[in-house]
């Protein structure tokens, strides 16, 4: 049973129907997920985020965690002006996007995450209309993720909520790894990943990932609104190109300020 406050609403979500299979098996054994939805926008709104402990169930855990430890992942990747790139100093984690992903306790949290969407829509006025669903591992001695926010403080802004799942049975107080929270009172709060473990909070709140001694694996989701998303890109990237040089001359130059003087120099059309 999920650890928080009142309860004043609940929120179930069945397993899906889906072809048989061991591991469906399993989930169907599983009892349906309830959350607090009443208690959670409760939370997020007096401190911008709400901690809620055996959140899904340890048999959820177990099972999602084996499905997102087996899907491929690639380095993750950062906003670096107008292009994505990587840059371990800045984040080391090694992710996949799982929209696709037909692995039934996939399936199974992708439904309960969307049912907290729709909740919290109407409990927090949030206007989301879609969740995105990350999973991410930080390696056994990753140094983590700068502090950063995943959306921007003012509109557009499209992500409203992340809310992040952690999957590490063998988490223990020495292995670190924790979220670091700038809440919206001003404190500061430290978020250990332990398993089954839902941290949701404001999307424009900082955050960072500290460094881990054991593989921490995590399954982030985000609640958006697909237009305003569209828009926050397009002006970050718009921001960022406003903020490189172009060379007057007309000679297609185009590129950081402090790229200046030597473009000065090399010029193909300075006499
Ligand atoms: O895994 C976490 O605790 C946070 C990850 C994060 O901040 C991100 O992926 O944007
Ligand atoms: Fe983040």
């Amino acid at each position: 049973m999920a650890q928080l406050v009142e309860r004043t609403a609940r929120l179930e979500i069945s397993p899906p129907a889906a072809a048989p299979s061991v591991t469906e098996a399993a989930a169907e054994a599983a009892p349906p997920i309830t959350l607090d939805a009443a208690a959670i926008a409760q939370a997020i709104e007096a401190t911008g985020y709400c901690v809620v402990d055996d959140a899904l169930g340890a048999m959820h855990a177990e099972q999602l965690g084996a499905a997102c430890r087996a899907v491929p992942k690639a380095p993750a990747t950062i906003q670096e002006g107008t292009d994505r790139i990587n840059d371990s100093k800045r984040r080391d984690d090694s992710v996949a996007f799982l929209k696709d992903s037909k692995a039934p306790p996939i399936e199974r949290h992708r439904a309960a995450m969307e049912g907290l969407r729709l909740q919290l829509n109407n409990q927090l006025n949030l206007n989301t209309d879609a969740c995105s669903f990350m999973c991410a591992v930080y390696e056994a001695g990753a140094s983590g993720y700068v502090k950063h926010r995943d959306s921007a403080p003012t509109k557009p802004s499209g992500r409203k909520l992340t809310a992040i799942y952690y999957l590490n049975p063998n988490w223990h107080a020495n292995a670190k790894g924790e979220l670091r929270l700038w809440d919206s009172t001003g404190g500061v709060r430290l978020v250990e990943p332990r398993n089954d473990r839902l941290v949701v909070f404001r999307s424009s709140l900082e955050h960072e990932v500290l460094s881990t001694k054991i593989d921490r694996l995590a399954l982030t989701t985000w609640f958006f609104n697909r237009l305003e998303l569209g828009l926050e890109l397009i002006k970050e990237k718009r921001d960022a190109q406003q903020d490189l040089f172009e060379c007057e001359r007309g000679c297609g130059f185009r590129g950081p300020f402090a790229d200046v003087e030597k473009h000065e120099e090399a010029c193909k059309y300075v006499a």
